[in-house]
């Protein structure tokens, strides 16, 4: 039986969604979001067919939005905008928990739906979510925190500053987090007094209006958070429309260029989260265990399709063979299969034409001198449903040098390079020769050893003896091409605010005229 996907506002929600199983959902309502309420486009334009990566059906299709329906929605966060930023810290806070709440008892129909609709497994979704969660608890605790400063002046004057919201903030999405990264863009900007229009990734549009459905359900005022669907011409209306402040983006290098290039025509300020290529140092002093673990959540996760993945894994010549051996061990006894089974360790890949890109990275790397110690090859699970669906097995490349395409280029699936190094001095310059910045690991029972070396990383994400934790307390961005600002922790709110002085003179004005 087909299952029909229904907003929250229909009754039937809970049964018509809860436990799903893969093949049997089809999404046939409005997942735009603007005003209040989901929306159609109002135009007839072409739209896009959005896949079910397990199986490869069709879930769902896209109608994206052109110009009338994003100042429609820019419309409504600008009206918004006003009461939600008079209101005070407080006030906001009891919203944003509200939605954290609700999300909390929504958590299995969420991750179930960005299961269905990304392919990652039901295990990595729920984490997700409550990142989501965690991002919003998090934020509503710092909105009535929210405080300028006050500096004396001579004579009694002074001055102060009031941390203000920028207006109105687009958010535009990758497709491999959708859910967590509409909520670490919303959270702060909206804990912050501004109002949001989002934009996910058309390959994975489902859960962003969830989300915008609890934020409205919670209390926020109509028009505070909203959704917009669509590609390329949809993100660009949103970057140059004149009402929009900020632009809070994630995704690709390229494409960070070109947003960074279409906000500053207006001079907006841009958050950019972009890609990597990072390292991962395992010296010979190490807890080998904790290494091959770290070495795994470093490039597993998500099918590998995670911007922080630590893919250039730099072993020490002396432990190269066993930690080999154990990583090769473990990589081939991943599970890969129905995302939705609880026993699945790794889901399918986002898309068809991205697994093949997938796999000629794996065959260019062989092109080049690299061991496939495992995997690399397209997988075809024995459950029929499955068969059309876009998985592989995950790899393992031994024999690879700095020069390697798979090195070099950030491969975006699970395909793991291993190099080998002899000392300390060069392996950091090895691992800082890169235009990408994102994050970096090392492993090492040295605690002298660990701070030197990350002191010394080009990175905007140090991970001493672990990889791929991202507490929402703690900054989360790049360094170099990696991109630019930070996303969670306190810092962030100076990326969704602006500071105003004001001079007060409790004297007479001393004129120089
Ligand atoms: N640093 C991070 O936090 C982080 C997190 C997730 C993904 N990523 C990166 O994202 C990439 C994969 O995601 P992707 O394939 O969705 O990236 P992408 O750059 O192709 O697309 C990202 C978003 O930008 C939109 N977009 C594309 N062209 C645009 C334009 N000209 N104007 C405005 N919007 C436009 C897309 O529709 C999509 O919503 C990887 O490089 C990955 O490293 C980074
Ligand atoms: C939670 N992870 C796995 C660290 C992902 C962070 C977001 C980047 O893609």
């Amino acid at each position: 039986m087909i299952r029909r996907f229904l907003p929250a506002s229909a009754p039937t929600l809970s049964a018509a969604v809860r436990c799903l199983s893969t093949g049997s959902v089809s999404i046939n309502v409005p997942l735009n979001y603007w005003a209040g309420q989901r929306r159609r486009s109002l135009e007839k334009r072409d739209k896009e067919k959005v896949y079910e990566p397990a199986t490869g059906r069709v879930l769902c299709h896209l109608e994206p939005c052109g110009k009338e329906e994003v100042s429609q929605a820019v419309e409504a966060a600008k009206s918004a905008f006003g009461p939600w930023s008079r209101m005070s810290g407080m006030e906001r806070a009891r919203i944003m928990i509200e939605a954290a709440h609700l999300i909390e008892s929504r958590r299995e129909e969420i991750a179930e739906m960005e299961v269905v609709n990304n392919g990652k497994s039901i295990t990595e979704a729920r984490l997700d979510v409550d990142s989501a969660r965690l991002c919003i608890e998090y934020y509503a605790g710092v909105a009535s925190t929210l405080a300028g400063q006050h500096v004396q002046l001579p004579g009694g004057s002074f001055a102060y500053t009031r941390r203000e919201p920028l207006g109105v903030c687009v958010g535009i999405g990758a497709w491999n987090y959708p859910f967590q990264i509409v909520a670490w863009k919303s959270a702060p900007a909206l804990a912050c007094g501004n109002s949001m229009v989002f934009k996910p990734s058309p390959v994975t549009p489902v859960t962003a209006v969830l989300l915008a459905e609890i934020y409205a359900k919670a209390g926020a005022p109509e028009g505070l958070f909203n959704v917009v669907q669509g590609g390329q011409e949809t993100g660009s209306l949103l970057c140059h429309h004149p009402d929009v402040a900020k632009v809070s983006f994630t995704g690709s290098v390229p494409t960070g260029q070109k947003i960074m290039e279409m906000a500053s025509k207006g001079i907006k300020p841009v958050t950019l989260e972009l890609g990597g290529k990072s390292p991962v140092i395992i010296f010979k002093d190490c807890d080998l265990e904790n290494a091959v673990r770290g070495a795994l959540m470093a490039n597993f996760l998500s099918q590998g399709q995670v911007c922080s993945n630590g893919t250039r894994v730099y072993v020490q010549k002396d432990i190269m063979a066993e930690f080999v051996k154990e990583v090769v061990r473990r990589t081939q006894a991943i599970t890969i299969g129905d995302p939705l089974l609880e026993s699945t360790r790794m889901g399918a890949l986002v898309s068809l034409p991205h697994l093949d890109k997938v796999l000629s990275f794996v065959e260019q790397a062989k092109k080049e001198g690299a061991k496939v110690l495992c995997g690399g090859e397209p997988f075809v699970p024995s459950d029929p449903k499955l068969r059309g669906g876009y998985y592989m097995t995950p790899c393992v490349l031994g024999d690879c040098t700095d020069e390697m395409t798979c090195v070099k280029e950030e491969i975006f699936g699970p395909v793991m390079s291993v190099l080998s190094f002899e000392t300390e001095q060069e392996v950091l310059q090895r691992a800082n020769n890169t235009t990408l910045g994102l994050a970096a690991g090392v492993f090492t029972r040295d605690v002298t050893r660990a701070h030197r070396v990350v002191e010394q990383l080009k990175a905007g994400s140090c991970f001493i003896n672990n990889y791929n934790i991202t507490p929402v307390e703690v900054p989360f961005g790049g360094f170099k091409m990696s991109g630019i600002g930070r996303e969670n922790g306190q810092v962030t709110i100076e990326f969704y605010s602006q500071l105003k002085t004001v001079f007060v003179e409790m004297g007479d004005v001393d004129s120089l005229f």
